[in-house]
């Protein structure tokens, strides 16, 4: 296995003024997407010796992506298989004497939990159920699981109907809904009313027990280190689907089953956890202010809710995925910082170190944000690492003495070596509205040569409260590599900078922002090497929202590509999925209120303005920017005489990449539109 040393923090990624490209080499193209493969969700032994990481792998031929269980040793060697096929193994998780793991796999046929002994590779399902288990944790004596699962409730009955008579066809019927979230981006059928509890099993196997009950969602679990009760979050007031946002902290005594709210205060309440030497429980969430983007902080207080103390007031970043250090006096933690995708570690006094920068994740689409990590108790960690030029690898470091970050695979080895790739610069620009300084991206063709002229894509990220960083994007790399200069950024709204800068855009969406979007296409324009007469402009959903609200602004774009844009909000907090929070926090009133406020900042209101050929582009079964967004905007785009096209794009969700080849043609028809302009 060859290792490679990367430092602890990787030096950003200078593009050559000329880069050459390697003859041997052949550009990266469509069909290159299924022969990527990703590590995800790494989980070191609680010795620190053992890593069990998820590899995802894509199937050319059934167009799905498949993962795999792999395990490898700290340092690099015995790397081997755990379980094999295309049948999907995921959510590893050691069990806490480390002589076993558990995670779930489909199989049986339906998605189950296995145990694996880890010394005879002895492996069996220990659950029959009928709904699929999340959130898997061993009982600190290594004797019982804990897992969660959506249960049906009770689904109305509104009519009394008739049989048909024997042997007759009839029609399907209908579907009744009466419940508020009754369709959810990602599940194309119709939700059944269902709620999420907590079950208790067997390490060994056996009939469940359901710890929990009542028409309440039971989300994150987890155990106290004496074993004898459970944290876990729940919205019980029965009005958690009207009024999101509200889920606080119980606790569960095992034995009697009496549960004890912990916390009070309106707001989220996120992944609480005891601290090992059961004084503290740490969570992350906010107080409640009821607009879009608020910071997540971490959060510390004794067992009973008492000296409830906020430890992340330095950060001014969102803190997520929390876990404690063995010794109880730290925690380690995610966050993004410049869009730079990191875990940190920090202590209870509020100061906190960077441990590893860089963490990638599994997408094959946009350079978002995200990836995972584990720690083991004596401060080794492993991580998915990430890096402007490849999939996400397998890196593990040593917390207390600093030991530099090592890569241990590369699967991607033979890739790298035969793709042509384009290449990611940095660069920041000065706003030109106020003291905000607009961070961005470049990525140059393979062949890039700064004294030709090139055609000039701006590809605007969604959210709004995400942010793009220097990360692996097969979609934009697919773009480079076809010739055009991919210029991607974070304007205000975009999470990793501060609480201002993301907040800015708070019942205010667009606004600024797309001044900042127009300040970088100036800053890249001025490098010299961009045909003014070739700028294009695409992004989707929130980047869907700022393109098309850009060309009613400037018809500077020579084409456009709206992706699954809201695009008039009126229409879409009456269709989209998660319409509570959104009627509640991205605006003061409900649209019937006030319909000013939702028209003032709806691209529909500029499309009078529109002279650019605009192609839609959204997916079949998009719930959260439903189709009826794009054709409102293709149809009037067509009443004004505007070049337009409208792409659905079949079987696809919201997540248009997580099919391969829906990304593949979501890439071939934004070039194909472009190359007719
Ligand atoms: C609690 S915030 C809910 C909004 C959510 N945020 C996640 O990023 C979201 O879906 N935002 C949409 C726009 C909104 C519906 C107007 C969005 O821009 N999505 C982004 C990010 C994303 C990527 C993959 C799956 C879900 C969201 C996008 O599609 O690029």
């Amino acid at each position: 296995m060859k290792k490679l040393l990367i430092l602890l923090l990787v030096p950003l990624f200078l593009a050559s003024p000329d880069q050459k490209v390697d003859a041997q080499k052949t550009n990266f193209d469509y069909l290159d997407i299924y022969d990527l493969q990703y590590v995800d969700d790494p989980q070191i032994s609680p010795d620190g010796n053992t890593i069990i990481y998820v590899r995802h792998q894509f199937d050319v031929m059934t167009d799905r992506r498949y993962t795999n269980l792999w395990s490898i040793s700290f340092s690099g060697d015995n790397h081997k298989p755990i379980t094999s096929g295309k049948l999907g193994y995921g959510t590893p998780v050691w069990s806490p004497d480390g002589s076993r793991i558990a995670y779930t796999s489909s199989e049986d046929g339906s998605n189950q939990v296995f145990v694996r002994w880890m010394d005879s590779g002895a492996t069996s399902s220990i659950t029959n159920l009928t709904h699929s288990p999340g959130n898997l944790q061993w009982s600190p004596d290594g004797t019982q699981l804990l897992f969660t699962i959506n249960i049906p409730a009770e689904q109305p009955k509104i009519a009394n109907l008739p049989s048909p008579p024997e042997g007759a066809e009839w029609t399907e019927g209908a579907t009744v809904i009466d419940q508020v979230y009754y369709q959810a981006d990602g599940s194309f059928d119709t939700l059944e009313e269902s709620y999420s509890h907590i079950y208790l099993i067997s390490a060994e196997g056996g009939a469940p027990r359901k710890l929990t009950d009542g028409n309440y969602d039971h989300s994150s679990p987890s155990w106290a280190p004496d074993g004898g009760s459970i944290l876990f979050t729940a919205d019980r007031s029965g009005n958690a689907d009207l009024d999101p946002n509200n889920a606080q902290i119980y606790e569960m005594n095992i034995e009697s089953g009496e549960m004890t709210q912990i916390t009070n205060k309106r707001g989220p309440h996120g992944s609480p956890k005891i601290s090992p030497d059961g004084q503290y429980i740490a969570y992350t969430g906010y107080e409640d202010q009821f607009v879009g983007y608020q910071l997540t902080d971490l959060y510390i207080m004794n067992r009973d809710g008492s000296n409830l103390q906020k430890i992340s007031d330095d950060l001014d970043m969102d803190v997520s995925d929390i876990t404690w250090a063995n010794d109880s006096r730290s925690l380690y933690f995610r966050y993004d910082e410049e869009g730079n995708s990191k875990l940190g570690n920090i202590r209870l006094n509020g100061d906190y170190v960077t441990v590893a920068s860089n963490l990638g994740t599994s997408s094959i689409g946009r350079p978002y944000g995200g990836g995972a990590y584990s720690v083991a108790d004596n401060g080794r960690f492993a991580i998915s690492l990430g890096s402007p030029d490849r999939p996400t690898e397998l890196a593990v470091g040593h917390f207390p003495t600093r030991m530099a970050i090592t890569q241990l695979t590369n699967l991607n080895e033979l890739f790298t070596e035969s793709k042509n790739l384009g290449v990611t610069t940095e660069f920041w620009v000065d706003s030109s509205v106020d003291d905000f300084e607009i961070h961005g991206w470049i990525l140059t063709p393979p062949d890039f040569d700064p004294s030709q002229q090139y055609p000039m894509i701006l590809e605007i990220h969604g959210g709004p409260h995400t942010n793009y960083g220097p990360r692996f994007t097969p979609e934009l790399q697919l773009m480079a590599s076809k010739g055009y200069v991919v210029v991607y950024t974070n304007p205000r709204g975009s999470t990793s900078y501060s609480t201002e800068f993301a907040s800015y855009i708070n019942q205010n969406y667009p606004s600024e922002d797309h001044n900042d979007l127009m300040d970088a296409v100036d800053y890249v324009v001025d490098l010299g090497y961009i045909d003014e007469d070739r700028l294009y402009i695409t992004g989707g959903s929130g980047g869907g929202v700022l393109s098309s609200w850009a060309i009613g602004k400037t018809d500077r774009f020579a084409a456009a590509v709206v992706a699954k844009p809201v695009i008039n909000w009126y229409s879409f907090v009456l269709t989209a999925d998660m319409y509570p929070f959104f009627a509640k926090y991205w605006f003061t009133e409900y649209p019937w209120d006030d319909p000013e406020q939702y028209l003032e900042r709806s691209p529909i209101s500029l499309v009078g303005n529109v002279t650019t050929p605009t192609m839609l582009l959204v997916g079949e079964y998009d719930y959260r920017t439903p189709v009826s967004e794009s054709q409102q905007y293709y149809q009037a785009l067509k009443l004004r005489g505007v070049d337009a096209s409208m792409v659905k794009i079949s079987d696809s969700s919201h997540s248009i990449a997580s099919t391969p080849s829906n990304l593949i043609r979501k890439v071939a028809y934004i070039l194909g539109w472009f190359e007719k302009y």
